[in-house]
């Protein structure tokens, strides 16, 4: 005879979840138990804990289950609930796109702080997102800078479906043109000579020598286009060679690094008339910003 299952009460599921988790070396345990349980429960973490002892309904503990079971084969968890925070906004995720990062973050924020120190925050500004992926960056602008309009391109025609998707649900869609284009093509972009004042790239930019290192939990699940290229370094050699004429003079080009790409990259700005270079530090203490000024000293 088959014995019923147990009537669990949130939190319990939660400690218990948690726990097997990390007798499995789930990475992030308690907090993959917390979110996934969230999104099952459609709660938020506050609410999570604030209502304790809520019972969890039968197909609320399948549909738990079927996610941990997932967890457990290594799918993120973002992929699981279809959402990252950005910029302390839900953006759509899934495997069509890159999950957002921290770091993107603290690059978007640099972007802005960099274009109001050159005085262009209140005015109409044209912006262009290199390899928008899930369209957080383009989004964000947008969302910050309310006068801005916004090009987004990607080489992925699926990434660019997610990208609308989430320009759509924050009601900016009418504000970014989303287009297919490759960043390695010699003039990838037929737009007007310095049509943009600011330039903000994300590009895949770990060499094909480091995939192995990668999270197995990266290297199965996140498109493979969004992360590497051969040396790591071509999207900014085409970048850098492309944007001083899409730029206006003291244009601002923006990019993530690599953790170890501040040296080859800030030359190669040099190599292209770039100048006022800037380097940021990201949360683990790398150089992970880089800004530079068309034209600068
Ligand atoms: C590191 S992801 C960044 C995604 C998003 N901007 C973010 O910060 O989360 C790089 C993006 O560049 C796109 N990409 C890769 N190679 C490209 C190319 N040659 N031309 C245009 N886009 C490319 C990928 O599809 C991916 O969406």
């Amino acid at each position: 005879m088959q014995q019923a299952d147990k009537e669990w009460k949130s939190i319990e599921l939660l400690q218990t979840t948690t726990a097997f988790f990390e007798e499995k070396q789930v990475s992030e345990a308690r907090l993959s138990a917390e979110l996934l349980l969230c999104h099952v429960l459609k709660a938020n973490r506050l609410q999570l804990y604030l209502q304790h002892s809520r019972p969890v309904y039968p197909d609320e503990l399948d549909a738990y289950r079927a996610l941990c079971r997932k967890r457990l084969q290594g799918w993120p968890v973002q992929y699981l609930t279809g959402e990252q925070y950005f910029y302390g906004r839900v953006f759509k995720v899934d495997p069509r796109v890159l999950i957002p990062r921290p770091e993107t973050e603290l690059v978007v924020e640099h972007a802005i702080e960099r274009l109001r120190g050159c005085g262009g925050e209140g005015s109409q500004l044209s912006i262009l997102d290199i390899g928008t992926g899930s369209g957080c960056i383009a989004v964000t602008a947008a969302l910050q800078l309310p006068g801005a309009r916004i090009t987004a391109i990607d080489c992925s025609a699926e990434a660019l479906d997610v990208a609308r998707e989430n320009a759509r649900s924050y009601g900016v869609e009418t504000r970014i043109r989303f287009l297919q284009a490759d960043m390695l093509a010699p003039e990838f972009l037929e737009d007007d000579e310095a049509a943009y004042d600011l330039i903000i790239a994300n590009p895949p930019y770990i060499p094909d020598s480091e995939w192995d290192d990668l999270q197995a939990e990266v290297r199965e699940h996140e498109p493979r286009v969004a992360l590497t290229t051969a040396s790591g370094l071509e999207c900014y050699r085409a970048v850098a060679a492309r944007a001083p004429s899409l730029l206006c003079q003291s244009g601002i080009l923006c990019f993530e690094l690599h953790a170890e790409g501040a040296g080859a990259v800030s030359v190669l700005m040099k190599e292209n008339g770039f100048g006022d270079i800037l380097l940021h530090k990201d949360y683990g203490g790398y150089d992970r910003i880089l800004s530079a000024i068309r034209g600068g000293l």
